[in-house]
């Protein structure tokens, strides 16, 4: 029983933790902010067109999906200019790539919101 709440209260600690940089992200990171715009934007485009239970899921799981990765993005550039804070070719690598996975989440979410939308368009 100890176990179970201690594991419990873990829990609920690491979720304050996430909230917490959840938050952190949407304050300080104008990339995060242009995305949550754009995310809003097209919620309400959702609305308008009023797009069928599938589409809903595909745009929702295309925003946290490029969301989640720029978080990511946004914590592996914070380590390398930690770990490394001159330049260095190699952070450069590690930074392109990481902005590198960012890009192919957004080309993909592109891609779902003119699937979802061109037909409600023409
Ligand atoms: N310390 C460094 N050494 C070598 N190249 C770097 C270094 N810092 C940045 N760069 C280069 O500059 C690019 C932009 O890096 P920066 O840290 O400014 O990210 P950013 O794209 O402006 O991030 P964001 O806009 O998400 O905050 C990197 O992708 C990399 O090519």
């Amino acid at each position: 029983m100890i176990t179970l709440i201690k594991f419990i209260k873990g829990r609920v600690k690491g979720f304050g933790y996430a909230f917490k940089g959840a938050f952190l992200l949407l304050k300080t990171e104008p990339s995060i902010q242009v995305q949550a715009l754009i995310a809003i934007g097209i919620t309400v485009a959702g609305f308008y067109f009023d797009i069928t239970k599938t589409e809903w899921i595909l745009q929702i799981f295309a925003i946290g999906l490029v969301m989640s990765i720029e978080g990511l993005n946004t914590a592996v550039e914070e380590i390398a200019d930690f770990v490394h804070p001159d330049f260095h070719d190699k952070i450069g690598l590690i930074k392109d790539v990481s902005a590198g996975a960012v890009f192919i989440a957004a080309v993909i979410a592109v891609i779902i919101a003119l699937i979802i939308y061109i037909p409600y368009l023409i």
